[in-house]
């Protein structure tokens, strides 16, 4: 596919789309690292600061395949501006989170199998470890059930997480999507995600977890997001 490219873009953005397109090429890499997806099965985007554009993986290269030649521009109704191949088949949706989450910079969808394994009961992941107050802020919400093709899907994930301090929702049988406030703070959600969703399976083979009541969460919370690491 052909696109009108970035020859209307200013020197300043054209340099920023090269320098992201590196940045989500190499976080790209992080997925398979990190055992959360198989074959081509997941995707990560970043919105520019400089303009009202995206950049995403094309849709069905394998990762090692990946360069940051290959990571294809869109605008944020997530039509191809620059690239070589189709846009991921997720764009539609990392798209519709741009354009309703200003604060977001960031969308990683994988299918990892614990959190999907969640996703595909429909059930939340309660908040039950100090790791998922820190990060989650509560319990990981479920999404709607929502067909590929059209804005479905992310308003599904915008509904879900405008009323949630979770950066990762769990799409009805289909898994799990995270934002974060750039590309990098996404893939660590979808970490995140996973680790929980099977730390809360495997200790619900013993018996019923405990819930950490809501001051101990908001207490976590605010010391994670607003002391650690800072
Ligand atoms: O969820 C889906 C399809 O149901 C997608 O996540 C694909 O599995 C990955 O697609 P590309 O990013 O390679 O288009």
């Amino acid at each position: 596919m052909t696109a009108a490219g970035l020859s209307t873009y200013s020197a300043d953005v054209q340099a920023e789309v090269a320098q992201v397109r590196e940045v989500v090429s190499a976080l790209h890499a992080e997925l398979p690292r990190w055992e959360l997806v198989v074959w081509t099965a997941g995707n990560v985007s970043q919105r520019l600061k400089s303009a009202d554009l995206f950049v995403i993986k094309p849709s069905g290269v394998t990762y090692d395949e990946l360069t940051a030649e290959s990571m294809v521009v869109c605008d944020l109704d997530g039509n191809l501006v620059d690239g070589t191949r189709n846009p991921s088949s997720d764009t539609a949706a990392h798209a519709y989170v741009y354009r309703n989450m200003d604060h977001v910079g960031g969308v990683v969808h994988t299918h990892s199998t614990y959190a999907t394994a969640w996703a595909a009961r429909a059930e939340p992941v309660p908040c039950v470890l100090t790791m998922m107050a820190d990060e989650f802020g509560g319990d990981v919400p479920v999404g709607p059930f929502a067909l590929i093709g059209d804005d479905s899907i992310g308003k599904g994930i915008v509904d879900t997480l405008s009323t949630s301090r979770s950066p990762a929702v769990l799409m009805r049988n289909h898994g799990p999507f995270t934002i974060g406030k750039d590309a990098k703070s996404a893939v660590k959600a979808a970490v995140m995600v996973e680790e929980v969703a099977r730390t809360v399976h495997i200790s619900r083979q013993l018996g019923e977890p405990l819930r950490i009541p809501q001051e101990q969460i908001d207490s976590l919370y605010d010391r994670y997001q607003n002391v650690y690491g800072k």
